[in-house]
């Protein structure tokens, strides 16, 4: 029974990933060869899409499942999105719930890290604050191992009057980040961001000149109405703009009667076409991808924008 369901489930990752490389490649690969070096390739990530609830343990048990099938497909690293944990039902439910990065949330998960040997990026958790009525909205990478070795909080805040939506306040209950993050990982150096910051190019383009990232994670919580408008240009715009891999995993679907994100989990290659998406928009599952670092590199040399870009000196010379 075990083998059956792990062979369905194999078929089912395979027929996207065909799916996706058939729309994005006009070579004529045969399945068979593309099934083939796939499956030799050790650069596989996945992608999260969850809906997340007010409940920890019932938001654990879809990540552990979620774990187990990127583990079995051969991925090195899930990302998960922002509010992965805990989505809140009622104003300030979130404070009632933060705890330290050491503390027994982030335990649970570093313990399926080093149960599955894969590593997380455990976007926006709730990291308790300074004080009692404060958190942080943190960004953990997790290794195989079981051990953090990195965190980067959420430098801008959601404050913003949705149109035809609701009044969002992050910044409300939520510390804003000081610190631009990014780590090495076996998929290459990550550039650590949560949702919001999407909308920021500058920190993005700081990832990549300066601190040298390859692949840039944005997990996130993306309203119906913003997402329907700007998810997938904003995401497409930052990987080729910055010549990075773009992986975005993403709440998805109805959190609770006030909440309800636009979802669209997706994988974006450094030339801005997207590598990996689950069928549906909505649907809880993963999104698969081989990162391909060389196609990182050739993009960059065959486009060279690192070395044609202007200075900041260049440009406050242009603007006087
Ligand atoms: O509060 C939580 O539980 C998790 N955090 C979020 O949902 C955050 C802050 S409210 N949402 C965003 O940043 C949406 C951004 C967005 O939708 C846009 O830029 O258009």
């Amino acid at each position: 029974m075990k083998n059956v369901t792990v062979n369905l489930i194999g078929g089912r990752f395979y027929s996207h990933i065909l799916r996706h490389r058939r729309v994005s490649s006009s070579l004529s690969f045969s399945s068979l060869s593309t099934i083939e070096s796939m499956a030799s390739n050790s650069l596989r990530v996945a992608a999260a899409q969850m809906t997340s609830i007010n409940d920890l343990a019932a938001n654990f048990a879809t990540c552990s499942r979620l774990v187990q099938e990127a583990a079995s497909a051969g991925a090195k690293l899930i990302c998960f999105p922002e509010a992965f944990s805990y989505v809140a039902a009622k104003d300030g439910e979130s404070v009632t719930i933060a705890q330290p990065l050491d503390g027994p949330i982030m335990d649970q998960y570093c313990s399926l890290a080093r149960e599955s040997s894969i590593w997380l990026s455990l976007g926006g958790f709730q990291e308790k604050g300074s004080d009692d009525e404060h958190l942080s909205n943190t960004h953990v990478i997790v290794d195989d191992t079981g051990k953090i070795i990195s965190s980067y909080r959420k430098i801008h805040l959601f404050d913003v009057d949705v149109p035809g939506g609701r009044v969002y306040k992050e910044s409300r209950f939520t510390e804003a980040g000081k610190d631009v993050v990014a780590v090495d990982s076996p998929i290459g150096r990550l550039g650590l961001t949560v949702c919001y910051d999407l909308r920021f190019p500058e920190i993005y383009q700081l990832l990549r000149f300066q601190h040298g990232a390859q692949v840039l994670l944005v997990p996130s919580a993306f309203t119906k109405v913003t997402g329907e408008a700007h998810w997938e240009i904003l995401l497409r715009a930052r990987a080729i703009e910055n010549q990075c891999y773009v992986i975005a995993a993403a709440q998805a679907g109805k959190h609770n009667e006030k909440r309800e994100s636009y979802g669209d989990t997706v994988i974006i290659d450094p030339w801005g076409t997207i590598v990996g998406r689950l069928p549906d928009r909505l649907s809880t599952g993963i999104a698969l991808a081989d990162i391909d670092l060389s196609l990182v590199d050739s993009v960059r040399e065959k486009m060279p924008i690192a070395q044609q870009r202007k200075s900041n000196d260049f440009w406050k010379a242009a603007s006087l």
